[in-house]
């Protein structure tokens, strides 16, 4: 049960969320940030295409008949599911954040994604694996799990249409599994990492009114892969995670960095930018996300960042300069005005030290069109790989458009995107 999420995040990737429900994203999403965009946090790949409601197993296809009639109830079933468990067990109120509004929303998204790749054995491990080892940090154990199942099923069959027991028992079973696969996961993971991690801030630049930098320094080695994101606890928020992408490929002294927007209402986001000092010690938890460079390639990389979404792409930039490649690398940045481009003067340094590297801002304020649009004055991109990360709303034009100009799904990245990839 978690608390919070990809990625996706307030700012970041899409936010995290508690049992068994994702955050961002088999990765988004993404997550990324404030707006709990999935952290999804586990992310499931978005290129991957959910079922149609018809097709499956019939015990897929009872779940989504149940997820389809509690529909309209969502907000019920989940404020019923959080009741039950809590007067139940009150021992397992702890493990959540004391204002639980984001939690409830996560715990639906996680039950729609669960059931809308029901039948998508690898998909669904995947995101339930990086579900059950993002768990840990929340304090979830094994044992937790049978009981956060008993309360599902109970807040579900209040509010179902039809309720037999053949529904309970497909519910039943899909739980027993989805459950298993987290609790393996995360007892794996226990072997070979921590919970989280804790990390002291070493820089905090405010780069606009709204935008900080932060570097950061793990209290122990953090492995990750450029491209990917992690979940943060702030000491003023406890059990509240969010999503961020880290904003640098791994570096030798071990220091990692999160690009973060204060957005209305993140209480997470507003503290990091606002209140977080050097020498303030938050919490990381595990790695995730699979918006990576595949390195087995020598694919030109396509990538479009808006906002502080820009902040994977230069990790995935320092990533193939780290390598020695020398693929093309083509980064179209987008913000609404020049003052917004907050990183533009580290991209062009990385673009004059790479002739590999072309950057090109685009800005409400050029005649350019909006960023996806952009990438049609240029090119061509056959035999380019694309990485997207920025708004929901970028994100989604810009598969619209890549896909537009021939680019096929496979060869489009990005973190999840609430609403694409529940996460
Ligand atoms: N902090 C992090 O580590 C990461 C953050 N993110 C995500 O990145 C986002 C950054 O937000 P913010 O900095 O406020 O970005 P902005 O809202 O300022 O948008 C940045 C750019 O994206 C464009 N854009 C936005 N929506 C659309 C759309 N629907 N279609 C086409 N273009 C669009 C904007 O154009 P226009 O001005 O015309 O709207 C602008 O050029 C957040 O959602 C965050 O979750 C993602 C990954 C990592």
């Amino acid at each position: 049960m978690d608390a919070p999420t990809a990625t996706p995040g307030e700012n970041a990737t899409p936010g995290e969320g508690g049992w068994f429900m994702p955050s961002q994203g088999a990765s988004a999403r993404p997550p990324i940030g404030d707006q709990d965009t999935s952290e999804a946090s586990l992310r499931v790949p978005a290129q991957r295409s959910a079922p149609a409601a018809e097709e499956g197993s019939p015990d897929a296809l009872l779940i989504r008949r149940t997820m389809t009639e509690i529909g309209p109830d969502a907000d019920k079933v989940t404020s019923y599911f959080y009741a039950l468990l809590f007067v139940r067990h009150p021992e397992l109120r702890s493990l959540f954040p004391a204002a639980m509004d984001t939690q409830r929303d996560r715990l639906l998204k996680a039950l729609l994604t669960a059931a809308e790749y029901l039948d998508n054995t690898p998909v669904l491990v995947d995101y339930l694996k990086s579900l059950g080892r993002g768990h840990r940090k929340y304090g979830t154990r094994a044992e937790h799990y049978p009981a956060v199942g008993e309360c599902l099923i109970g807040a579900l069959s209040r509010y179902a249409t039809v309720w037999n027991r053949e529904t309970e028992a497909a519910w039943v079973r899909a739980y027993t599994t989805m459950s298993q696969v987290m609790i393996d996961a995360a007892a794996a993971d226990e072997l070979r990492a921590p919970a989280w991690w804790q990390a002291e801030i070493v820089t905090h630049d405010l780069r606009t009114r709204d935008v900080a930098i932060l570097t950061v320094r793990p209290d122990q080695p953090y492995p990750f892969l450029a491209g990917q994101y992690t979940s943060v606890e702030t000491p003023w928020w406890p059990r509240v995670w969010r999503h961020y992408s880290f904003a640098s490929a791994p570096r030798s002294d071990g220091l990692l960095t999160f690009h973060v927007k204060a957005v209305p209402a993140g209480w997470v986001s507003n503290a990091l930018v606002h209140r977080a000092r050097p020498g303030d010690v938050i919490r990381l938890g595990p790695p995730a996300g699979s918006m990576t460079v595949d390195h087995t390639t020598d694919s030109g990389l396509l990538c479009l960042g808006g906002g502080t979404g820009i902040a994977p792409i230069k990790a995935l930039v320092e990533d193939v300069a780290v390598r020695g490649e020398r693929r093309p690398v083509e980064v179209f940045y987008g913000a609404r005005t020049d003052h917004d481009l907050y990183d533009i003067g580290t991209m062009l340094r990385l673009q004059q030290s790479h002739p590999w590297l072309s950057v090109r801002p685009v800005t409400d304020q050029q005649a350019h069109p909006r960023l996806p649009d952009a990438i049609r004055a240029y090119g061509p991109w056959a035999g380019y790989d694309a990485y997207l990360s920025g708004p929901p709303g970028m994100i989604r034009s810009g598969i619209d458009t890549l896909r537009d100009i021939g680019i096929p799904s496979h060869r489009i990245r990005h973190d999840a995107v609430e609403g694409l990839l529940v996460g």
